[in-house]
């Protein structure tokens, strides 16, 4: 019962009571009741105190229960006052089990056991044979400590492993696919694609390897031909980054309209043609690897403005974006221009050179390894012979005096295209390779020809311009002309198609446009 009373100084007072009566008689006949009035103020108080901390266990127990790591609450004898359920799934036991007991006697664990005796210790140690980490910290009220809590890592740890796992799992893919995008996409030759014997070149290739390993940017310089390409290729497979993208951009076949948006991407919208989303430029897909800036020397001048700035930052910015986007690429660049005379001449920027011209390598041409040639023909016999399906042990002894003081001005690759073309035209019995088969390198002038100096006849299919007139002019005027009677006769043997010349003259197509421009008959 509730009981209302007033104070004398006016206020009011509710108690909350027990009442209980007790009726007085005298002869069955109540006389008095005596009334007991017990005050439960204060138990009532306590018994919301109760209800409250009752409240309060259950969401401690609930939040306890949230949490991945296993948590147990100590007194200062060991006992456990409060456990959560990571903690008897981690044991093995019921909470049931488990409250209220000694935690030696219902843990087996011998670590946990150990570390609760102690106060502020993490150990990473193992917990039913998981790896966990440990940690006990005490519990104090004022100064006092009143037990300890020990919070025990394990699930998160798991969870963690479980994750590296995935990770793991995924890193393997794409290293496989990384793997498969290298086979098809990448470059096709390392070091030991490049076939040799001259000392020179052994020299030069030892030097590339042991740049390939370095950061700084390389330039390849030679005669069309002579295997830069090939060079960039094995540089960047014996690289660091050989994982990564090999971009080859020819800057003599990109047209000069397209050439910004093709090496630096555009933003969607940023021309008129331009693709809705925009398209990352051959910088930023050779991120991490390499790019091979082939006939750099033909690299429009508006945009070798571009290309150094990009080399100095490492940045790119997409035609009509704002936004620069860090790349990480090393540059290879290759050219068979003499880059100081366009220098001089205006058509390439200095500055732009000497960041290019940090490790520059020079590839002889074949005439000046002249021990090569043998070694080479064997090698695109046999490379033919497996295509072709052929059996050609090699070449007679005048086939290969004749290819030997042959000038090569097409270098490797006429070279191989001869080859290719001689193993085309022969008949199927034939075992080895005769003079006769290469009757196109014969000059009616005969061999004294091929003692010539061989930049004076730069190509054998020019026999009416090496003359005895040629002979007596300027050294330099002969080249030329020659030159231009060969090109104008390979066009004429390939009915006008430059592509077919380029061929059988062994130049690559953009050094036929180049001379063709040049001698102004493009
Ligand atoms: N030392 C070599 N060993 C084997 N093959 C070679 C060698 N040098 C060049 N070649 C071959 O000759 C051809 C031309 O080589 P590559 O394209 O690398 O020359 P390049 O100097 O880059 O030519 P260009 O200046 O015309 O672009 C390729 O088929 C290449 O495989």
């Amino acid at each position: 019962m509730t009981l209302c009373i007033k104070c004398l100084n006016g206020c009011v007072l509710r108690l909350y009571t027990i009442v209980s009566s007790v009726p007085i008689l005298n002869q069955s006949k109540v006389e008095s009741v005596i009334f007991i009035i017990h005050d439960m103020t204060e138990v009532e108080k306590m018994s919301e105190e109760l209800n409250s901390t009752k409240q309060l266990q259950s969401t401690l127990q609930t939040v306890l229960d949230l949490a991945y790591d296993g948590i147990v609450v100590l007194d200062p004898n060991g006992v456990i006052m409060l456990a959560n359920q990571a903690f008897s799934d981690l044991i093995g036991k019921s909470l049931m089990e488990l409250l209220y007991k000694p935690i030696a006697s219902v843990v087996e664990d011998q670590v946990i056991c150990r570390l609760a005796r102690e106060l502020n210790k993490t150990e990473a140690c193992y917990v039913a044979d998981h790896p966990a980490i440990v940690s006990v910290v005490p519990m104090k009220y004022g100064d006092k400590v009143q037990g300890s809590v020990m919070k025990i890592t394990v699930s998160q740890l798991d969870q963690l492993r479980e994750v590296i796992l995935q990770l793991d799992d995924l890193k393997n893919q794409l290293d496989y696919y990384k793997n498969q995008l290298h086979q098809y996409n990448g470059t096709r030759y390392d070091f030991d694609s490049i076939i040799t014997q001259d000392e020179n070149l052994l020299k030069l290739k030892a030097e590339c390897r042991q740049a390939a390993h370095g950061i700084s940017n390389i330039l390849i310089l030679g005669e069309s031909g002579t295997g830069k390409e090939l060079f960039a290729h094995a540089i960047h497979n014996a690289s660091p980054r050989s994982r990564e993208p090999f971009v080859k951009v020819n800057c003599a076949a990109i047209p000069s309209d397209l050439a910004e948006s093709e090496l630096f991407g555009y933003e969607p919208g940023a021309f008129t043609g331009a693709g809705r989303q925009g398209k990352p430029g051959k910088f930023e897909l050779a991120n991490g690897g390499t790019i091979f800036l082939d006939e750099i020397g033909d690299m429009p001048l508006i945009l070798q403005g571009k290309l150094l700035r990009t080399i100095q930052d490492r940045e790119v910015e997409r035609v009509g974006g704002t936004r620069t986007r860090t790349v990480d690429v090393r540059i290879i660049a290759a050219t068979n221009n003499n880059l100081i005379d366009l220098v001089q001449q205006g058509s390439f920027r200095k500055d732009l050179y000497y960041r290019l011209n940090v490790v520059t390598f020079t590839i002889p041409p074949l005439r000046l390894r002249r021990d090569d040639i043998a070694l080479l023909v064997d090698h695109f016999i046999q490379k033919f012979n497996n295509f072709m399906g052929r059996n050609i042990s090699g070449l007679t002894t005048t086939a290969a005096e004749l290819l030997k003081k042959y000038a090569w001005p097409g270098n490797v690759r006429e070279l191989e295209n001869v080859i290719e073309r001689v193993m085309n035209l022969i008949s199927k019995e034939k075992q080895r390779l005769d003079k006769n088969d290469f009757s196109m390198l014969l000059a009616p002038e005969s061999s004294v020809e091929f003692n010539v100096e061989p930049n004076v006849k730069s190509n054998i299919l020019s026999n009416e311009t090496i003359n005895k007139n040629n002979r007596s002019k300027d050294y330099r005027t002969a080249m030329v002309e020659t030159e231009k009677q060969v090109i104008i006769e390979a066009l004429e043997l390939a009915s006008g198609n430059k592509a077919l010349a380029a061929r059988k003259l062994g130049l690559s197509r953009s050094t036929l446009y180049e001379k063709l421009r040049k001698y102004g008959f493009g």
